[in-house]
């Protein structure tokens, strides 16, 4: 039943399953996936594609997006367990940040953020690059551990310890289960999660080893806190997510089970530092191959940090060039390729097209952004195209956060991070991509879990400047 195309699908143009597989079986990146998808969406912006078990609409058309983004009801966003019932990725990621109620929760934690551990962060990033000064070192894996190490201080309180100990059995267990939730044979052919030989035994028993760590995490964190020591830190807004969701569990107005903290810290592992390496990956790269750009960033950090190692909020402020950099990395290379899944709760009319209810939408983030009708010239690096650029711009041509109500909830935490973390960086190191790198005529990128944006493995040099 499912397979046939709902009549009012009928003339929006289709991508091709065998396409899609190809694409989903290679190590293919966002970039190849476009070349397929702009062909379809060139016209209306709108394209239908079998996945996953249903016909779904992929966009890159403003004028949908923009009613997608303000209709927060309307378009609500698909949870796991509906796109994906008893999938090993529900059990994992179950029904995280539960709209409205889990976002009030979770909101205060991310208002005033903890930036000695990016301080510390940085420093001891600094010193993993000591050890290797003037020889390549490989910054995509580099970076996923120093993430991984500032999310888990930030947000719960735990040390993974991963820029010390790259083979942190819990870091290990983590990639396993992300990849394993992530195996495109399941979305492909969702039916198969059903049959015996398939039902991922061996998968499920490291999702339990995960969930054991997260309990343990959650169970420390309530002996540590002594008796009033939570209630003052709520107060004060000192609070971490961790301690913001423990606190929701002791009110019954807000009560958050567990089972749903697990849950919370699972995505927020993903979203928080998965992102966030890719995003620091990229502008290193930008910043090695182009040394015009790099020494003009180094200018601007010594003249506004003056002998500070790592800027303060209000010197973040000052560093206009470099969050120019960074927001043109951001749409050049976005770390989220496609927005999660939405699907409309009523029918919906779009020209001549209709959408049944729960018709499962994606944005094609990349393909927004690498548009011309969006961006002249959407292949270049122009920083400048950010100078005071909500004067010019339609915003939903740039949504590397998402959009609306519903937008990532990290975004500042992020844009703080990778801030720091480059002030850190290019004050005492002058980098440079290898003569005989992989990515000297482009940056390779591949597919990694879900819809974020992988990076084949890049080696850059670090030569120390003072
Ligand atoms: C460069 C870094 C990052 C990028 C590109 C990014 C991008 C995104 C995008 C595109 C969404 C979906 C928004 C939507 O559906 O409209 C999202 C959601 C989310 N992000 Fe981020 N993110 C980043 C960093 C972070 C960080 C550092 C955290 C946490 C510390 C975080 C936590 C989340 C969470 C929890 C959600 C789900 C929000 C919800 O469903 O209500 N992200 N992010």
């Amino acid at each position: 039943q499912k397979l046939r195309v709902p009549e009012g699908l009928k003339n929006v143009p289709t991508l091709s399953f065998l396409e899609l597989v190809l694409f989903m079986l290679s190590k293919d990146g966002p970039d190849k996936r476009w070349e397929n998808t702009r062909k379809v969406c060139e016209k209306e912006g709108i394209g239908k594609l079998w996945f996953n078990g249903e016909w779904h609409i992929v966009t890159t058309n403003l004028e949908l997006i923009k009613d997608l983004m303000a209709k927060t009801d309307l378009y609500p966003k698909s949870s796991l367990e509906e796109s994906s019932p008893g999938s090993l990725a529900a059990q994992y990621y179950g029904t995280n940040l539960v709209w409205k109620r889990h976002r009030r929760i979770t909101n205060p934690a991310f208002k005033s953020l903890p930036m000695h551990v990016f301080d510390d962060s940085a420093v001891k990033l600094l010193k993993v690059i000591e050890k290797v000064d003037n020889e390549p070192i490989e910054v995509n894996g580099l970076m996923h551990r120093l993430t991984l190490d500032v999310l888990g201080r930030a947000a719960f309180g735990f040390d993974f310890n991963n820029l010390e100990d790259p083979t942190n059995i819990y870091v290990t267990t983590y990639h396993e289960v992300t990849a394993e939730c992530d195996n495109p044979i399941y979305f492909l052919f969702p039916f198969i999660e059903y049959l015996p030989y398939f039902d991922r035994t061996e998968a499920r028993k490291k999702v339990a080893k995960l969930n054991d760590l997260f309990n343990r995490i959650i169970e420390t964190k309530r002996e540590s806190m002594k008796t009033g020591e939570l209630s003052k830190k709520i107060e004060n807004n000192s609070a971490d997510l961790l301690e913001c969701m423990i606190n929701a569990s002791n009110d019954p107005k807000n009560y958050m089970s567990d089972e749903e903290m697990r849950h919370n810290l699972a995505i927020f592992m993903l979203a928080g530092h998965d992102t966030t390496a890719t995003a620091l990956s990229t502008i290193l790269y930008v910043l090695a191959s182009k040394k015009d750009l790099q020494r003009k960033v180094r200018d601007e950090i010594l003249h506004v940090l003056g002998d500070n190692l790592t800027p303060t909020i209000e010197q973040q402020r000052e560093l206009k060039y470099m969050t120019m950099v960074i927001n043109e990395n951001l749409r050049l290379y976005p770390p989220v390729h496609q927005l999660p899944r939405r699907e409309n709760a009523e029918i919906i009319k779009f020209r001549n097209h209709v959408f049944l209810p729960k018709t499962p939408i994606f944005i094609n983030i990349y393909g927004i952004h690498h548009s011309p009708g969006n961006w002249k010239d959407p292949e270049e690096f122009i920083p400048e195209r950010f100078e005071n650029e909500h004067e010019k711009r339609d915003h939903h041509t740039w949504l590397t956060f998402g959009g609306g109500t519903r937008s990532c909830i990290g975004t500042n935490f992020s844009l703080i991070e990778q801030r720091v973390m480059l002030c850190a960086l290019l004050r005492k190191y002058e980098i440079s991509l290898p003569a005989d790198s992989i990515h000297k005529d482009k940056l390779h990128l591949r597919r990694a879990n879900g819809s974020i944006t992988g990076l084949h493995p890049i080696d850059l040099i670090f030569k120390r400047t003072e």
